[in-house]
């Protein structure tokens, strides 16, 4: 439908309105935004500035009052909303699978209404379950109801997935789980999307979540006014003004550590050293100087060497998104 079936297309909105009946303002106010292929996008900003009504509109839940929306170039306002919906994955905080459906079915749902061979959208099903990490033996015949909140948000995520779109919309798809279940499935989320390189829209009120998973963010502000739209590293770097400081809060430097990797930092010594705090591949270097806390040392192991405090502290004054020194001092004057 989009050029891709199923790789990430662009999304361009240009001058995207929504004025809702009896309102004296716009929701959506001229909204000009370019989604590259492939990448995930988080809307962030304060609650009714305009998040959700921007992001229904892309799928045709809200019918815009003016302006454009093309996908893999094309516009879709010319398109039959229905037929549109099937090729754009969803998935929101209120999950809203169908009680009386069993978690296969609830996934299967838009496979089986765009006509897939039965035998087709049972493999779909099975590798889903397992690709978000619900064992498909356990959980394939249960019901909604009983499964946890986050095994729920999975299933959410499952069935958005399921017809392998290009585009998905995520309207704080991992709101309703407690902070540990949050972290999780954040963490399998960015594995998965690295695989699959679809075009996400992810709306979230939560900044740590928003650098966490986002290539890039949009900072909205009333009526969806773009405040900032930029990687999180340039974001929190050169925030473009004091309302997205504000987003970011007082803690720059430890959310830009979250960004990094400890493989992204040369590690000199042997690997695994014995006798230091081990972190594995993977670990952000904000969890690796917690584990340097926690142990009250200044260095950690890890597979590829010994990470330093030190080294820590060079990256953030010279890795992606540093401050130059200079404006360090300005700002300090
Ligand atoms: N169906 C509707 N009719 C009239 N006004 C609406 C409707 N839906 C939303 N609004 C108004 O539009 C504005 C934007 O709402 P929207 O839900 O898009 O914001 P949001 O940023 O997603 O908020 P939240 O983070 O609280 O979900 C709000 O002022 C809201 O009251």
């Amino acid at each position: 439908m989009f050029g891709s079936d199923t790789e990430g297309v662009r999304i361009e909105l240009r001058g995207l309105t929504k004025q809702y009946p009896g309102q004296d303002a716009p929701a959506v106010d001229d909204v000009n935004l370019d989604i590259p292929a492939g990448e995930l996008v988080v809307f962030v900003g304060p609650s009714g500035c305009g998040k959700t009504t921007t992001m229904k509109m892309i799928n045709r839940l809200v019918e815009p009052t003016s302006g454009e929306i093309r996908i893999g170039g094309k516009d879709i306002l010319s398109l039959h909303p229905d037929e549109l919906r099937r090729h754009i994955g969803y998935a929101i905080q209120q999950v809203g699978l169908f009680p009386h459906m069993t978690i296969g079915q609830n996934i299967g749902l838009v496979p089986k209404l765009l006509g897939w061979p039965a035998a087709r959208t049972a493999a779909r099903v099975e590798e889903l379950l397992s690709l978000v990490n619900l064992e498909p033996s356990l959980f394939h015949d249960r019901y909604p109801r009983q499964l946890s909140g986050g095994q729920q948000q999975r299933v959410g995520v499952a069935r958005a997935l399921a017809a392998d779109p290009p585009v998905m919309l995520m309207d704080e798809p991992f709101g309703a789980t407690d902070p540990i279940t949050r972290e999780h499935l954040q963490k399998e989320f960015v594995k998965l999307q690295r695989q699959l390189r679809k075009t996400i829209i992810f709306v979230t009120h939560d900044f740590e979540e928003a650098i966490k998973l986002g290539d890039r963010i949009a900072v909205l502000k009333e009526r969806s006014h773009i405040a900032q739209y930029d990687t999180p590293a340039n974001i929190l770097a050169q925030p473009a003004d004091a309302y997205v400081a504000g987003f970011i809060g007082e803690d720059a430097t430890l959310k830009r550590l979250a960004l990094l990797r400890v493989e992204d930092l040369p590690c000199a010594g042997p690997p695994n050293g014995a006798g230091l705090p081990p972190v594995v591949a993977g670990t952000s270097l904000r969890e690796a100087l917690d584990v340097m806390i926690a142990h009250g040392t200044d260095r950690c192991s890890t597979p590829s060497g010994v990470l330093t405090y030190a080294a820590l502290c060079e990256a953030m004054r010279s890795g992606p998104g540093a401050v130059p020194q200079e404006e360090v001092v300005a700002g300090d004057r």
